[in-house]
């Protein structure tokens, strides 16, 4: 059984069991509990669900969107048929200074992938979509911000701070694309892929998705095999990778469970 669905569930279990009631931003309150942390090693397992259906495709092709076309454009991603970031669009087609936007502003990416190549010891391998001066030109300041990295014994690890955790929706698809992203860079740089630590410091549950969840609960007991990550082996430019080349072998689930996103 795929320890995805238990770091998960467990998650999902005690916010809804233990987790505090409070409103937000959005207007539609949460249950939440602070702190929680998730760890992979993506040698054993690719984190995915199988207690519901995670739209996998449309997870890589967000995670491309920030960090291979580095683009702040929402029309990219429609381009691609990925519709997530629609409610979030300025009349300008951008979200304005954020996700993509830094990386691009600051070459993080390049800069990264040479540290990984050429000084892998280094221990200031950051990538931080955090920039305190372009926040308040931000249509949604990153929640998913910061990548920590570190290279031992010829594997690539990767704590990723999320400030601010959508159980329902956001959390099932940043596990997924995060674990996918290291694959990638892990494999642009002749690594293997290694530990992926996700720590989460504000994990919500939004009121509306409490059915939807305690529904995914129940079906603890089925939770099924952690699908194979399947990726084109001769690629080794980090910025040639597409869609098609990342796919799932026997992804097992069961079925979907939709949510309402809260704007
Ligand atoms: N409240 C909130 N939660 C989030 O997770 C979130 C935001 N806002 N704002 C920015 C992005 C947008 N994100 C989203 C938005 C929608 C889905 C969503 O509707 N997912 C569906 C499948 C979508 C599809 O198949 O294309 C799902 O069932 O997972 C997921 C992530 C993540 N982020
Ligand atoms: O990658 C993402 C992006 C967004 N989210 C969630 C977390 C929150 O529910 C909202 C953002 O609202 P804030 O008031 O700015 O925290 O979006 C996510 O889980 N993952």
């Amino acid at each position: 059984m795929s320890t995805a669905d238990t770091q998960y569930l467990n998650i999902v279990e005690n916010i809804l069991a233990r987790g505090y009631y409070a409103n937000n931003r959005t207007g539609v309150p949460t249950y939440k509990l602070p702190h929680q942390i998730m760890q992979f090693d993506l040698a054993e397992e690719f984190p995915i669900l199988t207690t519901k259906f995670v739209a996998f495709k449309t997870a890589v092709k967000e995670i491309l969107w920030i960090w291979q076309l580095q683009s702040n454009d929402v029309r990219e991603l429609q381009k691609m048929n990925c519709h997530v970031w629609d409610e979030w669009m300025r009349p300008d087609g951008t979200i304005g200074k954020a996700y993509g936007y830094q990386i691009r502003k600051y070459k993080q990416v390049d800069k990264l992938l040479d540290m990984l190549r050429n000084d892998p010891q280094n221990r200031r391998m950051i990538v931080s979509l955090w920039n305190i001066e372009d926040l308040p030109d931000m249509a949604l300041q990153p929640c998913a911000f910061q990548t920590l990295w570190d290279v031992t014994d010829g594997r690539l690890n990767c704590m990723l701070i999320q400030r601010s955790g959508d159980m329902g929706l956001g959390v099932p698809f940043n596990m997924t694309q995060y674990a996918v992203l290291i694959h990638l860079i892990a494999q642009s740089v002749g690594l293997q892929p290694g530990l992926f630590t996700h720590v989460i410091n504000n994990a919500h549950i939004y009121e509306n998705h409490v059915e939807a969840l305690k529904t995914q609960l129940a079906r603890r007991g089925e939770a099924m095999d952690a699908p194979k990550l399947v990726i084109a082996k001769d690629i080794t430019d980090f910025y040639a990778f597409t869609p098609d080349d990342i796919a799932l072998d026997n992804y097992r689930h069961l079925g979907k469970l939709p949510m309402e996103v809260a704007v």
